[in-house]
């Protein structure tokens, strides 16, 4: 539940710590250029063009936090928008919660956005945004699925794998970011699960876990997440379908 006694302010927290490792080798996946200008900056621009999100949160490569302060200061936001560069840890998990600690008092409520999700538009960032002041502790945007999925015995890579079960494809929903909760709510989630393996895929599934309602908004086809090198094709593309659009 919110605390009423607190002023309302928002804020997003991006990690932007992993590898990128399906990506491909080269630079962290969030210091990739896309259209000449870092994933991160992208994502950060995302979340800056939501009127009520007053301060972004970085959560950068261990090694990388300088060069990423570094980076921020070079891209103008807009002058409502502060930004703060914390380093990040070894799951996205991990990284999230390294990211909730540095938030201010003030902070009521607390988007989670991947850098990796670098084109989401700004409808869906205040839809969630706008679901969670209407009183849900956690909101995610979602799509509706267009392949059957299969529940497998996962094997070796390579080798066959047996099917449990087919999930009634029209339960299902593909989640993005970014996720809206309230703050309390996120960190006592947080505080509760324990980092288990490679962590939480995501973070209203903690919330799943303490037994408190989360609820789906629709999501945007291009808050699709950059993960594999054809990613990075269709992100070029949705940006030039935008550059067009704008007359640019
Ligand atoms: N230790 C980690 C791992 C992931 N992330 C962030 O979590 C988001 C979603 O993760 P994903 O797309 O899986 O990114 P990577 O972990 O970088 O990808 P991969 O699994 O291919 O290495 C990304 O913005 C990523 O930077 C993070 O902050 N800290
Ligand atoms: C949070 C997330 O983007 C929701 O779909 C996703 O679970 C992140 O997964 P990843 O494997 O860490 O990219």
């Amino acid at each position: 539940m919110s605390d009423q006694s607190r002023p309302y302010r928002t804020a997003a927290v991006i990690p932007a710590a992993g590898r990128g490792v399906r990506l491909g080798p080269g630079a962290p996946k969030a210091l990739r250029a896309l259209s000449g200008t870092p994933m991160l900056i992208h994502a950060v621009r995302a979340m800056a063009a939501s009127r009520s999100v007053s301060l972004v949160v970085v959560v950068a490569p261990a090694d990388g936090a300088p060069e990423v302060k570094n980076l921020l200061d070079e891209h103008a936001l807009p002058e409502r928008t502060d930004y703060l560069v914390v380093p990040g840890g070894d799951t996205r998990q991990e990284s999230v919660g390294l990211g909730l600690a540095a938030l201010p008092e003030d902070i009521s409520a607390v988007l989670v956005h991947d850098a990796a999700r670098p084109l989401v538009p700004v409808d869906t960032v205040d839809a969630v945004i706008e679901a969670v002041r209407d009183g849900a502790p956690a909101v995610v945007p979602a799509l509706p699925l267009a392949d059957t999925v299969k529940e497998v015995e996962p094997g070796a890579p390579g080798d066959p794998e047996p099917v449990l079960g087919t999930p009634v494809r029209a339960r299902l929903r593909a989640v993005q970011t970014p996720q809206g909760f309230d703050r309390d709510t996120l960190v006592r989630a947080h505080e509760s699960v324990a980092v288990d393996g490679d962590g939480a895929t995501d973070d209203a599934g903690m919330v799943e876990q303490l037994g408190a309602p989360v609820v789906v908004v629709p999501g945007h086809e291009e808050a699709f997440k950059v993960t594999r090198p054809l990613d990075l094709v269709l992100a070029e593309a949705v940006l030039a379908r935008r550059r067009a659009n704008d007359g640019f």
